[in-house]
């Protein structure tokens, strides 16, 4: 066969072709053998059956693996997980290839059931979104004075309480941790409030805007305006075919027997009307029942809030600055602003309460950082005698907290050996190299551990486990900040913790109250103080203190 009948003919042609593509096939995964045989991976330092041998000692564990290895993997069935306290590693993940590494489909399963569509759950536009929104809630000057006020007031109840119980001389129990945890809880309420309030505004389309403006005509725009944020389009604001609508329906309840004979067994009215409405025992009378005393008092602000609107000429514009840029974004979607409200109070809730048990922890076990704190705070705020914890609270402005370095690296010490979120972890979303040249792949777990990262000698030196606050302060003793991609316990990078100063502020508030007042002392000194493993770091059990009036200060109005 000549070279001229080999190339038209088909047959050979195929073989040809077939023998030329197995020849490729060969030489591609030759070379792509090469390159895996090239690629160099983490030591594997475990699996994630040995986390879970290890999981009331979790971070010791992981910290131990940190010290040996400083990035590790752990083998797990379904995805690798890489664990570093490289701050090298640690920045490259969190800022220069942040596009590569996010909360992704894995933690979103995970979480989104609590915590839905909000910031903690969602990467990309969504997160975008709602850091844009937040940052800016964040900085303004009202959210700075509103929220340290609100700290004094609160900082200067817990002093009642501690007084209290220094003055009986009994055990000052869990009053610190507690305090922390029921604060926030009032917070909350206040923020649930707004948005039981808020989500009232249904989602609008111009027919149901029509409806709404007809039937709101004759009760005058002035009352709907005050009353729609409450009440909505019920029964009490609106006029017209709505109002008859409601009408007709309602008397029709009413007028069941079923309802008549239900509603007498009840005596109290609230209570029957909730029960008879919706089957949920209030129980305001005797209060009994938490979240229906809670849910009681949050109703009466609101009711009372409303009310002030017919007095107070500047609600409109009161109303405009709480929440109103979430508000406008999330206006067709009440559950993506529950969302995003319900991250805030997880994001502030623990992780300051966590902290402040962790700092009265540590200096109950340095009585002399204890006393510098002190020493500090009186100088700070001018107060030699404290005769009223009130006035003494409201002396803690924003100069005054400005002054406390000593306080700031006491609190900075304490969540660098005890972030309140001890291990983070991350999405890998392409196959990538990390900066000490090892390899991760696609879906990956990334994680970093601001616990272990604490009490790495690479980073800290020598004395990395010790609690000292002065090696965060210059000759002056002037406060000076660490790298952020060492000191993580705020995450670093777009991503970092959106309330730091927010909660520094807080933190150092109550802290100021509490060592400026009185002094502390763990009841039992010999019982084991440890963590118990979960998202955020919390003393297993609480911590139990007891308190004493400082020098002079014996009975406080
Ligand atoms: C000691 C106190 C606090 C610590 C140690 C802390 C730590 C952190 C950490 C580690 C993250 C990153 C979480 C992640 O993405 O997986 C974070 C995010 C965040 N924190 Fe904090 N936090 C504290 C207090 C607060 C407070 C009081 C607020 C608000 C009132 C707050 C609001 C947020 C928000 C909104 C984010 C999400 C930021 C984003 O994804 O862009 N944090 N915080």
């Amino acid at each position: 066969m000549t070279s001229m009948e080999f190339f038209s003919n088909p047959i050979s042609l195929a073989v040809l072709a077939l023998i030329v593509s197995l020849l490729a096939v060969q030489i591609l995964s030759r070379k792509l053998n090469q390159n895996q045989r090239k690629k160099k991976y983490h030591p594997v330092a475990g699996t994630t059956f040995h986390l879970l041998l290890n999981f009331n000692r979790l971070h010791h564990y992981m910290t131990d693996l940190a010290g040996k290895y400083k990035t590790y993997r752990i083998l797990s069935l379904f995805r690798n997980e890489i664990y570093t306290a490289d701050p090298a590693n640690v920045e490259y993940i969190l800022k220069t290839n942040f596009e590569n590494y996010g909360k992704g489909r894995h933690n979103y399963m995970i979480l989104k059931d609590l915590l839905g569509d909000g910031i903690f759950t969602v990467d990309g536009d969504k997160w975008l979104q709602q850091r844009k929104l937040s940052s800016h809630e964040f900085s303004t000057r009202m959210l700075r004075d509103f929220s340290s006020e609100i700290f004094r007031k609160n900082a200067a109840k817990l002093a009642h309480i501690l007084s209290e119980a220094a003055t009986s001389d009994r055990n000052a129990g869990r009053v610190v941790y507690d305090f922390a945890g029921k604060y926030t809880y009032r917070i909350k309420m206040r923020t649930r409030q707004t948005s039981s309030t808020y989500s009232k505004q249904r989602p609008s389309n111009s027919a149901t805007d029509q409806v709404r403006e007809n039937s709101v005509r004759s009760t005058g725009r002035h009352n709907y305006m005050i009353l729609k944020d409450l009440l909505g389009d019920g029964i009490f604001t609106v006029d017209g075919d709505k109002w008859l609508q409601q009408r007709k329906l309602s008397s029709h309840e009413f007028s069941t027997r079923m309802l008549r004979d239900f509603s007498r067994s009840s005596d109290e009215i609230n209570d029957s009307l909730f029960q008879v409405a919706f089957g949920i025992e209030l129980d305001s009378m005797c209060g009994s029942n938490e979240e229906g005393k809670n849910f009681s008092n949050a109703f009466d602000d609101s009711s009372s809030v409303t009310l002030l609107r017919y007095v107070d000429i500047f609600w409109r514009i009161k109303k405009s600055i709480i929440l109103s840029r979430f508000l406008q974004v999330t206006e067709n979607d009440p559950t993506y602003l529950r969302d995003i409200i319900l991250n805030f109070i997880i994001a502030g809730k623990d992780t300051t309460a966590t902290t402040i048990a962790w700092f009265i922890y540590m200096v109950c076990k340095h009585p002399a950082v204890q006393e510098k704190i002190s020493e500090e705070v009186k100088e700070a705020t001018n107060m030699k005698d404290i005769t009223n914890y009130t006035e003494f609270a409201a002396s803690l402005n924003e100069e005054a907290l400005g002054n406390m370095h000593y306080l700031h690296a006491a609190i900075t010490e304490t969540l660098r050996l005890y972030p309140a979120v001890p291990v983070d972890a991350k999405i890998c979303f392409s196959d990538d190299t990390l900066p000490d040249g090892c390899s991760v792949n696609k879906g990956d777990v990334v994680g970093y551990q601001p616990y272990a990262m604490g009490r790495m000698k690479f980073i800290w030196g020598d004395d990395a486990e010790e609690f000292r606050p002065e090696r965060w302060l210059d000759q002056d003793g002037i406060f000076i900040p660490e790298n952020p991609f060492k000191f993580t316990a705020f995450q670093a990078g777009p991503r970092i913790c959106l309330g730091k100063e927010f909660a520094y502020r807080e933190m150092k508030i109550f802290s100021a109250v509490m060592l400026g007042c009185f002094q502390f002392k763990r009841s039992d000194e010999n019982r084991t103080v440890h963590y118990r493993t979960m998202i955020n770091l919390h003393i297993d059990g609480g911590l139990e203190v007891r308190a004493w009036h400082r020098d002079g200060i014996k009975s406080i109005i």
